[in-house]
């Protein structure tokens, strides 16, 4: 049996490849970027205005000569125009493209106009300016050609507005793994069934799939009998259609957990099994020759439940470069746990006035007491090595509630 930090290890050691695929730029949130984007032209492409006022010759006003000719205006979006000698001022606007011959801008708060005859003036109230004030310089941020974003970046909404501006409409991003979800037991009905005495609804596998579908990540329920034949040709089917694969139930001790067997008969090389942890003591890890995962997480609810948040959620998102931050949260009642187990304590949390994570111990009746995962909002790890856990320490906090990645 291995400690928590082991399994943890173990599946992080794990760098899957789930190829990539093409997007459209609008839909691309979210997603990771599988090629570099780079600059398609100089950052800024031209020398850019960036205020609205006269653009004129540096050398002229140097000289000290304050008042020019308007020669015309220039808007942005236009050609650039040239200046017919250094008598001469144009009115220029933000965004525009610096005239011919111009090396200065003048902003409107600095200037004065006035009229001789039907000659349009302006009149520069200013002492001193630097070449080129005003003027956001051709290739100044970057360099055609330059690196503007690597791969393996997140996409946010900068990202977005530079692959924008460089005339990415469509781009190749990393493929999401289609995950299949395998739930195993005879004595499981679907949700929608009444079950007779001795049958229960699957709940584990439904809450696996709607925690993927939040997190929009693409994935198949399948549920199989416990038939070692059965298991075995459906199990092979499924590897192959599928980057990765979770299951619920079948995996400790009972006359029908047969799969840790038919996983090792389908070439599934067991990287563990049995982890020193209350719930999900069982938990079986395995991955196949073309680098295909199999969770096999133990089939009481909690089990299942902790193990697919404790495990697998953060090795997925950290292979998504969505790092789930940890987090910890301050034990406020004494907690008694004898074995020499890591115990992922169910917890009730309250945000503190010194915005302190505050856990309040929700035990239940253990890892088939389905009913009181409603009263808990997280899991609180309590590492193996004494029996009893003082309030005011602090802790592994895992929350159920993964809406900020979605
Ligand atoms: N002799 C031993 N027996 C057991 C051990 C052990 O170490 N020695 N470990 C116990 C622990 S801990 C757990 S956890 C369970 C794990 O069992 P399995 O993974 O083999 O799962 P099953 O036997 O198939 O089912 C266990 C339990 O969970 C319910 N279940 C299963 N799948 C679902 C589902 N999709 N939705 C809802 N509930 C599900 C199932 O009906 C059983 O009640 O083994 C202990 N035994
Ligand atoms: O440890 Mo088992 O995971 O149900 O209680
Ligand atoms: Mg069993």
């Amino acid at each position: 049996m291995i400690s928590v930090e082991e399994a943890k290890n173990i599946i992080n050691s794990q760098k899957p490849n789930w190829g990539d695929r093409k997007v459209l730029l609008a839909e691309s949130m979210g997603e990771v970027l599988a090629e570099d984007i780079s600059a398609d032209r100089d950052f800024p492409p031209f020398d850019r205005v960036t205020m609205d006022g006269i653009a004129l010759s540096y050398e002229s006003f140097h000289q000290g000569q304050r008042e020019f000719k308007v020669q015309e205006i220039q808007l942005a979006g236009e050609p650039a125009v040239a200046l017919k000698n250094p008598d001469y001022a144009i009115e220029i606007m933000t965004g525009a493209m610096l005239s011919k011959g111009c090396d200065l801008v003048i902003r409107y708060e600095d200037l004065e106009f006035f009229e001789e005859g039907n000659q349009k003036n302006v009149r520069i109230i200013l002492d001193s300016a630097e070449r080129w004030k005003n003027v956001h310089k051709q290739g100044s941020d970057l360099g055609a050609g330059e690196l503007l974003i690597p791969e393996g970046q997140l996409i946010t909404a900068a990202e977005v507005a530079i692959m924008a501006t460089v005339g990415c409409d469509v781009v190749k991003v990393q493929s999401k793994p289609n995950v299949a979800i395998v739930s195993t037991g005879d004595e499981l009905v679907d949700v929608r069934e009444k079950p007779l005495p001795h049958q229960i609804r699957k709940s584990n596998a439904v809450a696996i799939e709607a925690s993927l579908n939040q997190l929009r990540i693409p994935n198949k329920r399948f549920h199989l009998v416990d038939d070692k034949k059965e298991l075995k040709e459906k199990i092979r089917t499924i590897l192959d259609e599928f980057d990765l694969v979770l299951m619920s139930g079948g995996v400790s001790k009972g006359k029908a957990d047969y799969l840790p067997e038919v996983l090792e008969e389908l070439k599934v090389e067991k990287l563990f099994h049995r982890v020193a942890q209350r719930p999900g003591k069982p938990f079986w890890f395995g991955v196949n020759e073309v680098g295909k995962q199999v969770f096999a997480f133990p089939g009481n609810p909690i089990s299942t439940y902790m193990c697919f948040r404790v495990y697998f959620m953060p090795w997925l998102m950290k292979n998504l470069k969505r790092e789930i931050p940890m987090k910890v949260a301050i034990l406020q009642e004494d907690v008694s746990f004898k074995p020499d187990l890591g115990y992922f304590l169910q917890i009730r949390s309250e945000i503190s006035v010194q915005g302190h994570i505050d856990a309040f111990p929700e035990m239940g009746n253990g890892s088939g007491d389905l009913a009181n995962l409603a009263k808990s909002d997280a899991f609180l790890y309590l590492p193996p090595g004494q029996n009893l856990y003082k309030a005011r320490k602090s802790y592994e906090y895992y929350s159920f509630d993964i809406s900020s990645l979605a």
